[in-house]
């Protein structure tokens, strides 16, 4: 129960990286066993401090529970603290509102709810009320006000020859250490790095007519209305993945990032067409790669190495097929330089888009809740996880603190900042880099049962710690 309950409006330090807390009302059976104690403390800057307070009532003694013995304080960390009575649409003014013009100027948004399982994060991200527009979830509430903004772009710049603007949706969840594209029937997909330092999330290789091998990056799937891909969303979610955790065997198991990226057809075109010059490209270079190994074992064998070689090999004819070979390393050059020119006239469709907001994203990352299997009723529940759902449970704390390190890094503006710590840090970073900084802010969804005391807790310190000001 809150000892007194403060609403703040959304302030922020560096204007980049904020934490809210959002505590949920109390189920019937929670109410009946007592809430926990807290008192929210608004601080000069702005920021304010969340007191646990153990009286006596407050925390319930469980056989192998800790009961603290005294009060803990958060560093000053939240810009604001939501209180129970606080539908979704409340947490969108507070939280989100204030991007989507950010996002129509061209920078990366991104939001995070991170909380123990049933603290109300996917209620918040998603929401279950559809039908309720007071109770949509952040994400379709962002969608909606997006849409608005690029439907009047649209009016006011109907000769553009880049087409309308409307909204790229990818939904994927990372579970261990894949991707999971949950608009392509939860196809699982590789995160690869690339030269340029790039994270590309690749789906399975598709094989096309001649020969040709398409390799597709994860589904983004164009849409030109909010209806479109409001249905889009949430068929994509109903798919995440659910396990047995502390609290439900419902429980998300997995981080699910919800992206919107800001498109034309001519983005979406020059995109297909570096997919297809790749497509031609891969089997060419494969094909020489392939030529020049038999050379090499020709070779070998010419110079008396006691080797074997495949008698289909040996039956080459070298002079043919060092012709086939120059032959080939043309082509390879040519298509090599039509991906580099289809990718390059990608960017300069980004970059002389008729709106700056052309490729800016705005994200929604519904975290999975780390584990605690230190106090209570956790860790009996916790034996009774599979092997599997263990191993995640370690990959789900390593990538949230991860996460946390990334933020703080990312919002004091470190030259070097820990992308490449964990998958979840390394997909992540395509939303932190960028021309414009836009918001980036978590949602620290919170129970007030006393049961999940520890949990709340540990939730708490989790975003005192990615919160607490520059230097602390
Ligand atoms: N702010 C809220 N107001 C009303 N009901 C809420 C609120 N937050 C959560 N709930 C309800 O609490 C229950 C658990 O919420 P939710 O599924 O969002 O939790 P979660 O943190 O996503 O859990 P998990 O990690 O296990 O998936 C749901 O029935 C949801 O409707």
């Amino acid at each position: 129960m809150p000892q007194s309950t403060q609403h703040t409006m959304s302030q922020s330090t560096d204007g980049t990286l904020k934490v809210f807390a959002r505590w949920r009302p109390p189920t019937e059976a929670e109410a009946a066993e007592g809430e926990i104690c807290y008192r929210t403390i608004p601080e000069i800057t702005g920021l304010s401090t969340i007191t646990t307070i153990p009286e006596e009532d407050s925390v319930k003694i469980r056989p192998w529970g800790i009961v603290p013995e005294t009060p803990w304080t958060s560093a000053p960390a939240f810009s604001a603290v939501l209180t129970p009575d606080r539908d979704n649409a409340t947490v969108f003014e507070t939280v989100v509102k204030s991007s989507i013009p950010q996002v129509m100027e061209g920078a990366n948004c991104s939001f995070f709810a991170y909380g123990h399982s049933g603290s109300g994060k996917t209620h918040t991200i998603v929401g279950y009320d559809h039908q309720n527009n007071q109770e949509l979830g952040l994400s379709l509430a962002a969608a909606r006000n997006l849409f608005q903004a690029i439907h009047s772009l649209n009016h006011s710049n109907e000769s553009s020859s880049q087409g309308p603007l409307g909204i790229g949706l990818s939904v994927f969840e990372m579970r261990n250490k894949v991707a999971v594209d949950l608009l392509n029937n939860g196809q699982e997909c590789a995160i690869k790095e690339g030269h340029d330092g790039k994270v590309h999330i690749r789906g399975q290789p598709e094989m096309l007519e001649g020969g040709e091998v398409r390799v597709n990056f994860i589904a983004k799937k164009p849409h030109w209305t909010f209806e479109t891909l409001e249905k889009d969303l949430l068929e994509a979610i109903s798919l995440r993945s659910v396990g047995s955790s502390h609290v439900h065997d419902q429980s998300s198991r997995s981080h699910a990032i919800i992206e919107f990226e800001i498109i034309n057809q001519v983005l979406i075109d020059a995109r297909n067409s570096i997919l297809d010059a790749k497509a031609k490209a891969v089997p060419m270079g494969k094909e020489q790669d392939d030529l020049q190994y038999k050379l090499s074992e020709l070779r070998k064998k010419k110079l008396g190495a006691f080797h074997n070689v495949d008698p289909a090999i040996m039956a080459l004819n070298v002079n043919d097929t060092m012709d086939r070979l120059v032959d080939l390393k043309k082509q390879v050059t040519r298509l090599q330089n039509q991906v580099t020119a289809a990718e390059q006239n990608a960017d300069d469709i980004l970059k002389g888009a008729h709106s700056p907001c052309v490729g800016a994203k705005l994200v929604f990352v519904d975290l999975a809740g780390a584990e605690y299997h230190k106090f209570t009723a956790e860790k009996a529940t916790a034996l009774q996880q599979s092997h599997q759902e263990k191993q995640e449970g370690c990959q789900i704390n390593f990538d949230v603190m991860a996460l946390k390190e990334v933020m703080r890094a990312w919002s004091t503006n470190q030259p070097w900042i820990p992308f490449r710590s964990s998958p979840l840090t390394m997909v992540l970073r395509e939303y932190f880099v960028g021309q414009k900084k836009g918001t980036t802010a978590m949602i620290v969804t919170l129970s007030p049962a006393k049961e999940r005391y520890t949990a709340t807790l540990n939730s708490l310190r989790y975003g005192s710690l990615v919160g607490a000001p520059k230097g602390k």
